[in-house]
């Protein structure tokens, strides 16, 4: 079987890989022709665990390759995934014009039956301006193409992308006909072999399912930082209180970790689009506006405890640790980092910053406006306070001996509350974290 993947990002570079992978013979296709050459020459444009390995396994077995003309392999392939981005536009809404442009060539090239996937994130109708679009495209070649459209959001997650596609809690995916159900349940049968969880539904459904999923997990986490922020008024641990609620099956254990806020690519752009379509239905998403104002609220929380911690922070050195919106990725869209370095510069401070991959994303976006260290102990070397804002593995146990000796203060502002408040009283440090 052969398909195409349109736009090679996390989702397309992932999705076609792990394809190939079952056998499938995939074409990845983008309009960035550094990006193909790249790829075409074994170099990976993104972090994320085991990608680089299983790119270059199946491209060496011929199943994998890629172009930057969809024309080139659209005779030969049944389905076409449509995985570009989505960016949200100035108001709020998902910007299409990437995913219409991918129609638009999509009808001038096709000439025989097949199915474009759309996998980029996606409000509800989608799907109807990108038949509209295919159709405008053939009725200016003045022909008549079968063809069908089909959603098929993805749910991966960063840094756990290729274990999120190769085994997926399920697939949802929108179709119009028996026949494109048969050729997407080929596809998937490979990754649920013993528990075939792929559940189909119209198309309107699978575009909204894609939304409430995303503003779902936002809830909780902006739920659980509102109650870990009573809990600091009230004198309780959100801690316990996470143990407390996760235990009840009927509420669960996952995404109920508060913290410095959610940032990334998705969940602040996908809430913002949700809310958006509410607003183009006359209907107000109360519960998601909230989720989004508590996030903006909780992004600064790291800076507005350091600022009670050191009062004045003009001439302050504050020591980073992570600055990717989560750990195992360099991506920083949306990071809590951002906002708090932003706050921290206005201040007055320095801020010294460690990520074991994101640095030159930061650079990339921040230049010298902050400094960069070479490790974690380097950015404490005279200052005044660390802040963790990503809790990246090798942040987890760090010898406390060697901070005391490097840093000039003893504040340690937690944004992800992986340490144990007893641990640094005990060590002599003064110790903020979130929700405690
Ligand atoms: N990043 C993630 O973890 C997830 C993203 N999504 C959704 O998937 C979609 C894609 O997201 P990412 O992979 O993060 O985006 P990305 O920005 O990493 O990649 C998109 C790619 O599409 C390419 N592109 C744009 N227009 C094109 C065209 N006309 N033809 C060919 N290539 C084109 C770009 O050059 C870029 O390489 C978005 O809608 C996003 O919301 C869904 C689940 C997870
Ligand atoms: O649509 C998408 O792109 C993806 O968005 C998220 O994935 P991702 O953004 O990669 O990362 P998450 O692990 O969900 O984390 C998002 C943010 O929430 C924060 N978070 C997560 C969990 C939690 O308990 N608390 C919390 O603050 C993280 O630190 C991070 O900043 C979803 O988890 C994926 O299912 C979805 O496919």
């Amino acid at each position: 079987m052969k398909i195409a993947i349109v736009g090679t990002g996390y989702v397309g570079l992932v999705s076609g890989a792990c394809f190939a992978e079952v056998g499938i013979d995939v074409t990845c296709v983008d309009i960035d022709k550094r990006k193909i050459d790249n790829l075409i020459n074994g170099t990976i444009p993104i972090y994320e665990p085991g990608l680089d390995d299983l790119v270059s396994r199946n491209v060496k077995e011929g199943r994998l390759h890629f172009t930057t003309d969809l024309k080139e392999c659209l005779d030969e392939v049944e389905v076409v995934f449509s995985a570009v981005g989505t960016p949200p536009d100035e108001d709020g809404s998902a910007d299409l014009k990437y995913v219409l442009d991918v129609a638009r060539t999509f009808g001038r090239n096709i000439n025989k039956y097949t199915i474009l996937v759309t996998k980029s994130t996606v409000p509800v109708g989608t799907s109807a301006k990108i038949k509209a679009e295919i159709n405008r495209e053939l009725a200016e070649r003045g022909m008549s193409v079968p063809f069908e459209v089909a959603s098929n959001p993805e749910f991966l997650k960063e840094g756990a992308a290729i274990k999120d596609f190769m085994s997926p809690d399920r697939v949802v995916i929108g179709i119009e006909s028996d026949r494109a159900r048969k050729v997407m349940e080929r596809l998937y049968r490979p990754f649920l072999l013993n528990n075939f969880r792929v559940i189909f539904m119209d198309i309107a459904s699978a575009e909204m399912t894609k939304y409430a999923a995303n503003s779902m997990l936002a809830t909780r986490i902006s739920f659980m930082n509102d109650i870990a922020n009573l809990c600091e008024l009230v004198g309780a641990d959100v801690n316990m209180v996470r143990k407390g609620i996760g235990t009840d099956v009927r509420i669960g254990n996952k995404f109920l970790y508060a913290g410095c806020g959610y940032g990334g690519s998705c969940f602040p752009k996908d809430v913002k689009a949700l809310i958006h379509t509410g607003k183009e239905h006359g209907y107000k998403m109360r519960i998601i506006e909230a989720v989004e104002e508590v996030n903006e609220l909780q992004k600064s929380i790291v800076f507005r405890k350091l600022k009670d911690a050191l009062g004045d922070l003009k001439g302050r050195r504050i020591g980073m640790w992570g600055l990717a919106f989560k750990p195992e990725t360099d991506d920083m869209r949306e990071a809590p980092a951002l906002v708090v370095i932003e706050k921290l510069l206005e201040a007055g401070a320095t801020v010294v910053a460690y990520d074991p991959v994101a640095v030159p994303e930061a650079r990339r976006r921040l230049g010298d406006r902050i400094e960069y260290a070479l490790d974690m102990y380097d950015t404490a070397v005279d200052a005044d306070a660390i802040a963790l804002m990503t809790e990246w593995k090798q942040f987890r146990v760090p010898s406390w001996n060697v901070l005391h000796k490097v840093m000039r203060g003893n504040i340690i502002v937690d944004g992800r509350n992986i340490y144990d408040p007893a641990e640094l009283a005990e060590e002599g440090f003064e110790y903020h974290c979130i929700g405690k």
